[in-house]
């Protein structure tokens, strides 16, 4: 990933500040420092292909198309000097090559664009956690049934203040985001009324996630309580927060989609933990999923 197109199009003029790159480098010097390895310069070619050569999600061998560039129109934004000196100083190995085993941000953004699943894995202090991750605006009920069954049964949706304000979705609990910038920030919990019965079926549930994507859709759109549990992206993305909500919603609006993505922490099928980085290669493998780091997204 260029990082000058990230700095550009995850930064609003106004987030700019010393502040907010104080808390971006605490945030980065948690994460794993990338290996200078290369794998799949310019997002070329697909990384660690012996764990990769599934078929069911059609995306990790098939999808990369380098004559496609990710449209990064949708956001306004400016590049500081500040920006450029923090992450020239502080990132290491060559910010076009994922870190090895991973695949390429482009190669998970043209599968992202093909309405498919992505891994996206955080390892900040050495703890591994996969999501499953794809756009909001293309799930559909397959989807959500094969993320209930490969993640933890709890479908989030990633959205940005605006959207969370236009629908009415305040925090569940509105300190954790001041006191604690580690925790996910859960609104209240959604069901889409229009064509679902109580909420908790995969298609339902893809029914809200879908409504929670539209622009057009109202506060009166949903009940409240319900069985979807939005996620509030902090402004600014990884670059402030290298959680799996911000990097979530980064990839979509980096493959030009629109901003709401769906996500579920990836558990081990047999005894209910985090997933292992094993057992995300296995599920890759099995299902043709790309694995990107928010390591390399970052970078
Ligand atoms: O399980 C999840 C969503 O259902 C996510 O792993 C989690 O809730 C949000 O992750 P992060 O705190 O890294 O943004």
């Amino acid at each position: 990933m260029d990082c000058a197109s990230l700095y550009t199009h995850l930064f609003f003029p106004h987030m700019v500040t010393t502040a907010s790159f104080q808390r971006i480098g605490a945030g980065l010097f948690k994460l794993r420092l990338p290996s200078p390895a290369c794998w799949a310069i310019g997002g070329g070619r697909v990384s660690d292909e012996s764990f990769l050569k599934g078929s069911e999600n059609g995306s990790v061998l098939g999808a990369f198309d380098e004559t496609v560039p990710a449209p990064f129109g949708t956001i306004d934004a400016q590049i500081t000097h500040e920006t450029i000196d923090f992450f020239v100083s502080d990132a290491e190995g060559d910010p076009d090559c994922p870190t090895k085993g991973y695949s390429s941000i482009e190669q998970g953004l043209n599968t992202l664009r093909e309405g498919k699943f992505v891994i996206v894995v955080d390892d900040e202090n050495g703890d591994i956690e996969g999501n499953l991750v794809m756009a909001a605006s293309l799930t559909s009920p397959q989807h959500v049934s094969f993320l209930i069954k490969n993640g933890s049964g709890i479908v989030s949706a990633g959205m940005k203040e605006e959207d969370l304000e236009r629908l009415e979705l305040p925090l569940m609990s509105p300190e954790t985001e001041n006191e604690d910038s580690s925790a996910p920030t859960f609104t209240i919990t959604v069901d889409a009324k229009s064509g679902t019965c109580n909420g908790v079926s995969a298609s339902d549930r893809a029914k809200t996630v879908l409504a929670l994507s539209s622009p057009e859709t109202k506060p009166g759109d949903f009940r409240r309580p319900g069985h979807v549990f939005p996620l509030k992206y902090r402004n600014g993305g990884v670059l402030r927060r290298a959680g799996h909500t911000e990097a979530s919603v980064d990839l979509v609006m980096l493959a030009g989609l629109p901003p709401v993505s769906v996500l579920s922490a990836i558990i081990d099928p047999e005894d209910g933990s985090i997933a292992s980085l094993a057992d995300l290669r296995k599920l890759a493998l099995e299902n043709n999923i790309p694995i990107v780091s928010i390591t390399d997204l970052i970078r």
